[in-house]
Formats: structure tokens, C-alpha cells, sequence
């Protein structure tokens, strides 16, 4: 491996010790930052995902509100959940986990968490502002990218960056960020449609994938020493019949990048950590 690890895990641990201290000083004007969370079914991948996040509220100082409803649960029953977490006083944000079960109206779910709650910036009022460069809760996994390449000096300033993916949570998002004024990327958005994709990935400073495609970026798709991101997190059955995660960049890439982002262990971690800070934000405002 040629490739420095630019590393989520430990940079999410500085980030928490950070956010310890701000929760300190919010306790001692009598303020306790409280996140949400709406579990819908008993996926494990979101339940694992659920528990991690309450883990993180414990070990920061943040008070924990769980909702749990089952996987045949009413639009009527979750919207009744949401309206309850918008009036409660000691939820600052909240989330709901992804994907809901495919009876219910996703569009509409993330359209009924109040704006000013909405600890994952994905509210449409919310990425409106993040279109429009007015301040707002930014979506996690894009502000947690920016944050780990910051903190490791990773300039971004004039550098072209091809993402490859345009979902909302992440893609898109994360192109809107890099491009305003502070980051000032130059950014090429990526996609199912993008004729030649490997003539983009090999034109840029920085690769950002999250596609969700199993091994889609290989190492000759980028431009050694380029710094490579992966976002992708796919559950796969392995040769051993278990299942495990794996990543959109094939392990190749480490041999060519100069540095990477590794799944595991890269913007997972720092997607949790963002999600606190969005709650300690808005809890701040107070
Ligand atoms: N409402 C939301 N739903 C979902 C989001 C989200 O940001 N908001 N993102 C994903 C799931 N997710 C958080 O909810 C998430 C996924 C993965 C990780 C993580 O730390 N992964 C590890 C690897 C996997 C593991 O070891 O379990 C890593 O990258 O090191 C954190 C959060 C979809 N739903």
C-alpha cells in the first residue's frame, strides 16, 4: 500500500472530545442538547446503525430519545411520532433512520421533521438553504467528508473533484458544499448517465465515490496520487457464506492513490460525528 489512510475513525474520536467540552458549557447554562431517533422495523444494518448513534450521544453528554415503531407500522403512526418530536422541548434534532419500509412515504416523512430539528439536513427547506448558501443543518456524510479532508490538509481550494453519485443524502449534497465560496472545489457530478466515467475520475485532484457499486472505481479509473474517498457501503455474502460490508473503491486503489478514505473506518465514523455536532449546533442556539 502506497496510500496514506486518512483515518475517520480517529478523527471522529478528536471530534467527540470536542464536542465534550461544548456540551460541558451548555450544561452549565442549563442546557441539555437531546437527539432523536425513529427506527421503523427491525432491519439489523439500522438498528446496528440506531444503537451506534446512542452510543455517541452517551459518550458526548447528549440525552438519548429513542422511538421504535414495528415494520407494518401506519403512515398515520410515524407521522404522529414526528408531530411528537416536534413539540418536545428536550428534542433539539432529530433523524429518522434510512431506508423506511418501502410502504411508507419517504418524500413525506423528511417533509414533517420541523426544519430547526432536523439533526440530518436533509429537509427540503434545508438543502434549499444549502442551494442557496444560507446557514442551516448540513447533511452529515457530505460535512463529514469536507471536515476529515480539512482536518488532514487535503486542499480543496482549486482542486477539481469528480464525486460519483448523485443521491440526496450524499452526491449531491456534497457537490453543492464543495462549490460555495468557502471550499471553492471545481466539481464534476457523476453518474448512471456519465458517458465516460474513468475520463473524469482520471481528470481530478480528489474522487469522492458513492455510488454504491461494489469495486467501481479501480486503480486505473484515477490519476496517481490522487486522494480517493469511499462512501460506499454495500452488504455483500462472501466466499464463506457470511455477509460483510464492502466499499465502491476497489483495494488496488490504495497502490496507486496518495491518499485514501477507507471503508471501514473512514466516513462512516465521521457521519456520526456530524450528526452531534448538528444537534450541539442547534442545542448552542438556545
Ligand atoms: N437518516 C439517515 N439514515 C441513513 C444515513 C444517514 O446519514 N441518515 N446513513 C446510512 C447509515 N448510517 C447512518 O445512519 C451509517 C452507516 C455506516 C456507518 C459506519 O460507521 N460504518 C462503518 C462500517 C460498518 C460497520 O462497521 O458497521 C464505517 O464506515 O467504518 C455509520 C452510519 C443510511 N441511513
Amino acid at each position: 500500500m502506497t496510500a496514506t489512510l486518512l483515518d475517520g475513525k480517529a478523527t471522529a474520536a478528536e471530534i467527540k472530545d470536542e464536542l465534550r467540552i461544548r456540551v460541558k458549557a451548555l450544561a452549565e447554562r442549563g442546557i441539555i442538547p437531546g437527539l432523536g431517533t425513529v427506527l421503523v422495523g427491525a432491519d439489523p444494518g439500522s438498528q446496528a446503525y440506531v444503537n451506534g448513534k446512542h452510543r455517541d450521544c452517551a459518550e458526548v453528554g447528549i440525552a438519548s430519545i429513542r422511538r421504535e415503531l414495528p415494520a407494518d407500522a401506519t403512515q398515520q403512526q410515524v407521522d404522529d411520532v414526528l408531530a411528537e418530536l416536534n413539540a418536545d422541548p428536550a428534542c433539539h434534532g432529530y433523524i429518522v433512520q434510512l431506508p423506511l419500509p418501502a410502504h411508507l412515504d419517504t418524500q413525506r416523512v423528511l417533509e414533517l421533521i420541523d426544519p430547526d430539528k432536523d439533526a440530518d439536513g436533509l429537509h427540503p427547506v434545508n438543502l434549499g438553504r444549502l442551494v442557496l448558501g444560507y446557514d442551516g443543518p448540513l447533511p452529515c456524510t457530505p460535512r463529514g467528508i469536507v471536515e476529515l479532508l480539512r482536518r488532514h490538509d487535503v486542499a480543496l481550494r482549486g482542486a477539481t473533484v469528480a464525486v460519483v453519485g448523485r443521491g440526496n443524502t450524499v452526491g449531491r449534497p456534497l457537490g453543492l458544499l464543495l462549490t460555495r465560496r468557502s471550499e471553492n472545489a471545481t466539481v464534476t457530478l457523476c453518474h448512471t448517465g456519465t458517458l465516460d466515467l474513468a475520463a473524469h475520475t482520471r481528470a481530478a485532484d480528489i474522487v469522492i465515490v458513492a455510488a454504491g457499486v461494489p469495486g467501481l472505481l479501480t486503480a486505473e479509473m484515477i490519476n496517481p496520487g490522487a486522494v480517493v474517498v469511499d462512501v460506499g457501503i454495500t452488504r455483500v455474502i462472501g466466499a464463506d457464506g457470511k455477509g460483510r460490508y464492502t466499499g465502491d473503491v476497489d483495494p488496488e486503489v490504495a497502490e496507486t492513490a496518495g491518499a485514501l478514505v477507507p471503508m471501514p473506518g473512514g466516513v462512516g465514523p465521521m457521519t456520526r460525528a456530524m450528526l452531534l455536532t448538528n444537534v450541539v449546533e442547534r442545542a448552542e442556539r438556545d
